[in-house]
C-alpha cells in the first residue's frame, strides 16, 4: 500500500473532504486523521446536512457511510451526485456487505472502503480520490456562456420530475427565466452583482447560483451577514486580525476575505454596513488587497464579489446613509429578483417542489395539494415570500397525515389582508397551539404591541410564543448556544433560528455566519 506521503494532496491548495457518519468517533477520528494530513475535513451527521455542506462548501472528495439516519446513504450518494456530478464519492460499507459495495460501484462510486479500515486504507483512497478531481478539474474547459450552468437550470432533480424539466429553481414565471438569463450572462464574468429583492425572495440562491456557474465553482462560497455583525467586529471579520490585535484577540484569525479564496464572497444585508466599514470596504475592492487589523502587510485578495440588500440602496444613498463612490463601485450588475405576490404563477410549483422535498426528507409519500389549498395558497399575499411559502408547506407535510394537503393543514405565520377578509379558516385552539417555528423574518406575531388583546386567536397566538421560547432556550443551552446544531435538532433552518433567538433576546454562537454574537443587538 503506497504511504500517505505519495497520495495526499498535490498542491498548497488543501483539498476539502466532505465526511459523513453519524456516529461521533467515527467522524472525529477521521477528521483528525484527514487534517494531521493536510486535508480540510467538513463533517455531516447525515445525509440533509451533508447536502447542504456539499452545496455551500464544494468539497473535492465525499467519504459517505452506507448507514445513516433520516435518509439511507445510497439515497444520499445520488444526491451528492446531482448536485456535483463529479464528486468523487468513497462509501463506507458495514463489513461483509458485498451487495451495498457492488450497488455502489455501478452506480459511479469512486470507491469504497469495508469496515474496518485502517488509516492507511483510507488516506490510500482519499489520496486518489483527491488526486483523480484534481486532475479533472485542471482539464475541464471553464464554462461557457452560451452553455447554461448545469446546476443552476436544474439545481435539484426534483424540479425536473415535477415540471418536466422546464423550471428556473422549481419557478416557471417569466420574471424568474429572465432572473436566469441574468445569472448565466454574468455569472462567467468576473462582475460584482447586486442582487436586490424583499426578504426571502431567494437572493441568497441567486448568488449561489452565480458562483455554481463561474469559474471560481470549485472554490468557496463564504456568506456573510452583515447585518449580523457588531459595528466593532466588521474589519476584523472581513479582513481578519493578529494575535494581541485588540482585548480577546488570543489568537490570529483569517477573514471572510481570505476564506473566500478562489471562490465567492457574499455580503448579504451590505445596506446595514456602517459608514467606517463601508469605507474598508471600498478600499479592499478598489485596491484587491487589505491588511488584517493589527498587521502592516497588505495581503492580496482574490474573491468574487456578489452582494445583496433588501433595502432601496439607491434610497439610501440619496440619504447619505451609503457611500455613493461604494454603491456605484458594486453595482457593476444588478439582479432583481421580484417579490412572490408578483410571480403568482410560481406558487404553486414552487409549493409542490416543497411539499416534495419535505414529504422525501420526512421519508413519506408525496402527498397532493387539493384544489381549495391551491386557492388559498394565491389568495396569501406572501409578505415573507419564497421562505414563508418554505416554511408553511413544511409544516403543512408534517401535519397532513394522508395523500392530501388540506387547506386546514395550513398554518400561515403571517396573515395578509386578502387571507384575513376572505379565505382565513378559523383553527381550533387545538391546532394553534401546535409547536411551530413560523416565518423566520417574522419571529412572534404575538409579540407585535399594536395588536388588540383579548381575542381567542390572540391569547393562542400569545400561547405560542411562550412555548416556542421555551423550546428555542432549551434547546440552545442544550447545544451550549451552538446555534447550527440547536437548528438541526429542532428540524428548522440555521436562518429562522437565528432571527427567532434574535427576536427572543436569547444569546447564540453561530459558527456557520459571521457575526457569531447572540441577538441582543436585535
Ligand atoms: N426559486 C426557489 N426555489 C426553491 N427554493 C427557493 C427559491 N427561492 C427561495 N427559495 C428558498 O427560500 C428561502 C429563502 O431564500 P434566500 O435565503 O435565498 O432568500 P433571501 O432573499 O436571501 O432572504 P433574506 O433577504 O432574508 O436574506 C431559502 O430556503 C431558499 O432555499
Amino acid at each position: 500500500m503506497p504511504s500517505s506521503a505519495t497520495v495526499g494532496p498535490a498542491s498548497a491548495c488543501r483539498a476539502r473532504v466532505l465526511i459523513t457518519d453519524d456516529e461521533p468517533d467515527v467522524r472525529w477520528s477521521l477528521a483528525t486523521l484527514l487534517s494531521r494530513e493536510g486535508y480540510e475535513p467538513i463533517e455531516a451527521a447525515d445525509g440533509p446536512t451533508a447536502l447542504e455542506l456539499a452545496r455551500r462548501n464544494a468539497p473535492d472528495v465525499a467519504l459517505l457511510d452506507l448507514n445513516l439516519p433520516r435518509r439511507h446513504g445510497l439515497e444520499v450518494f445520488r444526491d451528492l451526485l446531482e448536485v456535483d456530478p463529479g464528486l468523487p464519492v468513497v462509501v463506507i460499507t458495514a463489513h461483509g456487505s458485498p451487495d451495498a459495495a457492488r450497488q455502489v460501484a455501478s452506480q459511479g462510486a469512486f470507491g469504497y472502503l469495508s469496515k474496518p479500515f485502517n488509516n492507511e486504507d483510507v488516506l490510500f483512497a482519499v489520496g486518489r480520490a483527491a488526486e483523480a478531481r484534481r486532475r479533472a478539474s485542471a482539464t475541464t474547459p471553464a464554462w461557457a456562456p452560451s452553455s447554461p450552468p448545469p446546476s443552476f437550470a436544474n439545481p435539484d432533480p426534483i424540479v425536473s420530475e415535477l415540471e418536466g424539466g422546464s423550471t428556473v429553481w422549481g419557478c416557471v414565471s417569466t420574471a424568474m427565466r429572465r432572473v436566469a438569463d441574468q445569472v448565466r450572462r454574468v455569472a462567467p464574468t468576473e462582475f460584482v452583482v447586486v442582487v436586490l429583492g424583499e426578504t426571502g425572495v431567494g437572493k441568497e440562491q441567486v448568488a449561489q447560483a452565480i458562483h455554481r456557474g463561474s469559474r471560481r465553482c470549485a472554490g468557496p462560497f463564504v456568506p456573510v451577514d452583515c447585518g449580523a455583525l457588531p459595528d466593532h467586529l466588521v474589519e476584523s471579520e472581513l479582513f481578519g486580525h493578529e494575535r494581541g490585535a485588540f482585548t480577546g484577540a488570543d489568537r490570529s484569525r483569517s477573514g471572510r476575505f481570505e476564506t473566500a479564496r478562489g471562490g465567492t464572497l457574499f455580503l448579504d444585508e451590505i445596506g446595514n454596513l456602517s459608514e467606517s466599514a463601508q469605507a474598508s470596504l471600498l478600499r479592499a475592492i478598489q485596491d484587491r488587497c487589505a491588511t488584517r487589523v493589527g498587521s502592516d502587510t497588505p495581503r492580496r485578495l482574490d474573491a468574487r464579489i456578489v452582494v445583496a440588500t433588501h433595502a432601496r440602496l439607491d434610497d439610501r444613498v440619496a440619504q447619505g446613509r451609503f457611500r455613493r463612490d461604494l454603491f456605484h463601485r458594486l453595482a457593476e450588475f444588478v439582479i432583481t429578483v421580484p417579490p412572490l405576490r408578483e410571480r403568482p404563477e410560481d406558487i404553486a410549483p414552487l409549493a409542490r417542489l416543497f411539499v416534495a422535498q419535505t414529504a422525501r426528507e420526512l421519508e413519506r409519500p408525496n402527498p397532493i395539494l387539493t384544489d381549495e389549498t391551491l386557492r388559498r395558497l394565491h389568495h396569501h399575499s406572501w409578505p415573507g415570500n419564497v421562505r414563508e411559502l418554505r416554511n408553511l408547506m413544511r409544516r403543512a407535510v408534517l401535519w397532513a397525515d394522508g395523500d392530501q394537503i388540506e387547506p386546514d393543514h395550513l398554518e400561515f405565520a403571517e396573515a395578509s389582508p386578502q387571507s384575513q377578509s376572505n379565505v382565513a379558516t378559523p383553527r381550533s385552539s387545538e391546532s394553534d397551539s401546535r409547536f411551530q417555528l413560523g416565518n423566520d423574518r417574522d419571529p412572534s406575531p404575538s409579540m407585535s404591541h399594536d395588536e388588540p388583546t383579548g381575542s381567542l386567536k390572540e391569547i393562542v397566538r400569545r400561547h405560542v410564543a411562550v412555548v416556542e421560547r421555551q423550546a428555542v432556550a432549551a434547546t440552545l443551552k442544550q447545544t451550549g448556544g451552538n446555534l447550527t446544531r440547536a437548528a438541526r435538532l429542532l428540524g428548522v433552518d440555521a436562518k429562522t433560528l437565528r432571527t427567532k433567538a434574535r427576536a427572543y433576546g436569547l444569546d447564540f454562537r453561530d459558527p456557520d455566519r459571521a457575526g457569531s454574537s447572540g441577538g441582543l443587538e436585535g
